[in-house]
């Protein structure tokens, strides 16, 4: 896997050795400081290659800012990140551009010559090749974020990174796209970061789960369940409840609260 090391801007970023890093993200000592703040603050992480992360946090917390500087968008740092050079990132937002076709949309920003061949693969493997000359506006929101999803597939990535890729579509919509996600990345191998805000979201698609406050990564919690995850499994509930309390999301006391208990 070749990687990229990004490094602060006053030194000219340098590419690793190629060969297989043991690690899909390594990040260390990051700062990240805005207006004299740090909201991010000698952070340290690791990602396994193949490994999906998710990544929850208060709003406001730097998750995005992290997100950003893992593809290489932001470089005003302190501190090194090592990031495989193949990486994608999908964000809450589809972004695509109105006045292309969403096959030329799915290769944006891609060199060589446009082959639509490789786009309607990406757009089979998100079920959306029906759609492949169709005009942005005419897609749904799902379709709209499936579409986002084949542009980060078309660049093979060995790290794909997820900011809030479901944030903005309804309860069902979110549903399949989380499981298409969870599709692609058994199908393609690649490491996967996942901004959410969503608990529940977390557990059911992570090997492990971090929580992000004051600039640093301070919880992380393996995600030992079998996989396909249902919110019905006691654990599930136990993993989601311990998260929220990291978090400093208040729960109701089942001991305290008797319609809570399940008899
Ligand atoms: N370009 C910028 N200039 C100044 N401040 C910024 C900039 N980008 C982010 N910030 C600040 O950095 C902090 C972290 O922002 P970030 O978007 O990373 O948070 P987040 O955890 O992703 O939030 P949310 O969950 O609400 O999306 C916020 O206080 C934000 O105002």
């Amino acid at each position: 896997m070749a990687t990229d090391v990004h490094r602060p801007v006053t030194t000219p970023a340098v590419n690793a050795p190629t060969g297989s890093a043991p690690f899909a993200v390594r990040v260390d000592g990051l700062t990240r400081s805005f207006d004299g703040r740090a909201v991010i603050d000698r952070l340290h992480l690791d990602v396994k290659p193949g490994e999906f992360v998710a990544l929850l946090g208060r709003s406001g917390c730097g998750k995005s800012t992290l997100l950003r500087i893992l593809a290489g968008l932001d470089r005003d740092i302190e501190g090194t990140v090592l990031v495989p050079r193949r990486k994608a990132v999908a964000f809450q937002s589809p972004r695509l551009m109105p006045w292309k076709r969403v096959w030329r949309n799915v290769l944006l920003g891609l060199p060589g010559k446009p082959r639509r061949d490789v786009a309607e693969q990406a757009l089979t493997e998100v079920g959306l090749k029906h759609r492949t000359d169709a005009w942005p506006k005419t897609l749904s929101g799902g379709e709209a974020q499936r579409a986002s999803l084949a542009r980060a597939l078309v660049r093979e990535p060995d790290l794909l990174l997820l900011d809030e890729p479901f944030g903005a579509l309804d309860a069902l919509t979110r549903i399949k796209a989380q499981r298409l996600v969870d599709e692609l990345w058994q199908r393609r191998g690649c490491a996967v970061l996942l901004v959410t805000h969503d608990v529940e979201e977390a557990v059911l698609l992570a090997d492990r789960v971090l929580v992000m406050d004051e600039g640093v990564i301070a919880y992380e919690r393996e995600i030992d369940l079998d996989r396909p995850r249902g919110i019905a499994d006691p654990r599930f509930a136990e993993i989601r409840a311990e998260l929220l309390r990291r978090l400093g999301v208040e729960q109701p006391d089942a001991t305290q609260n008797p319609s809570h208990n399940v008899s």
